[in-house]
């Protein structure tokens, strides 16, 4: 979440499993400050296309650009530490950390891309000593990155906070969805890109997700957040812009009244063209 966030650029991007065209000469962009919501039915390509770009996946063809960085053929540790983070659709949390300790973990993506770019990167023995004799640059870096995870916990209202001695085991299915995004938001990215984060909300969780992305929005103007998503009441909360996939391929692109109340989207999942808009919580799986 630095000033200096620099586009994120798709260009012709392909990705084929044994002839399934997964995702298809997709192009797109992602500006700084702008969410960007992908949808499409089940099988159109929209997890795949955040593999790609996290570098989970790699490309059949194409580039993927960081403003004039080519990231495509990058690690997924790497584009991490690039300043793009990305939650998965089904939970990753270690079960046995704490709360607490899983959200700082997430804060040393951003202090080893900021210690690498300052030529300071540090050497795990001297990290050891560091920490042992409690040197008072050590204690300072301790102190920054538990403001941030007091900052990120806090964000989640009553949901974390209280909670953060305990660990990820004992959390609601909610409860660790929401732990997964702080410890991504932790390594304090320019990019956030979100799996279907609400899949298996009820509809107050689902609200109260709605609540924390438009609240993130506010508080991180810079921030791009491109997010998966089947349950449309928060897409069309939260997006300024939505891109229908289909078949791997770009179907329509609008805001979102736009896009998804395009004939041929509202046809392609529904199979019949409606004369009203699609109900805000359809599930174009
Ligand atoms: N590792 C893989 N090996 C083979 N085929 C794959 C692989 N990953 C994805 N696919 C195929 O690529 C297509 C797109 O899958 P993808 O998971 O990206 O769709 P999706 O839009 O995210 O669907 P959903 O909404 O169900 O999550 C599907 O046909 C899927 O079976």
């Amino acid at each position: 979440m630095n000033s200096s966030t620099k586009a994120l650029r798709l260009e012709n991007v392909s990705r084929h499993y044994d002839g399934v065209k997964a995702v298809d000469d997709v192009s797109l962009s992602l500006p700084p400050g702008e969410t960007l919501a992908l949808v499409g039915p089940n099988g159109a390509g929209k997890s795949t296309l955040i593999q790609l770009i996290s570098g989970v996946a790699s490309l059949t063809s194409g580039r993927i650009w960081l403003e004039d960085r080519r990231i495509d053929k990058l690690p997924p540790e790497r584009i991490a530490r690039l300043g793009i983070g990305r939650s998965f659709q089904t939970s990753r949390v270690f079960p046995a950390l704490t709360v607490w300790d899983s959200v700082m973990l997430g804060t040393q993506a951003r202090l080893l891309a900021e210690e690498r770019a300052s030529g300071r990167l540090k050497d795990p023995f001297s990290e050891l000593f560091a920490s042992l004799l409690g040197t008072a640059s050590w204690r300072r870096r301790l102190q920054a990155q538990e403001a941030v995870v007091q900052d990120i916990l806090q964000l989640f209202g009553e949901r974390l906070w209280p909670r953060r001695h305990q660990p990820a085991y004992t959390l609601s299915y909610a409860n660790r969805r929401r732990l997964e995004i702080a410890r991504v938001l932790a390594g304090q990215p320019d990019y956030l890109l979100l799996d279907e984060p609400a899949a298996g909300m009820n509809p107050t969780e689902t609200a109260e997700l709605t609540e924390l992305l438009l609240q993130l929005r506010r508080l991180h103007p810079q921030l791009g957040i491109l997010v998966v998503e089947h349950k449309l009441s928060l897409v069309r909360q939260v997006a300024d812009r939505v891109i229908v996939l289909n078949q791997g391929q770009i179907l329509a692109e609008g805001d979102p009244d736009e896009a998804l109340d395009h004939p041929e989207v509202v046809e392609a999942y529904l199979g019949r063209v409606r004369t009203r808009p699609v109900s805000s919580d359809a599930h174009l799986g």
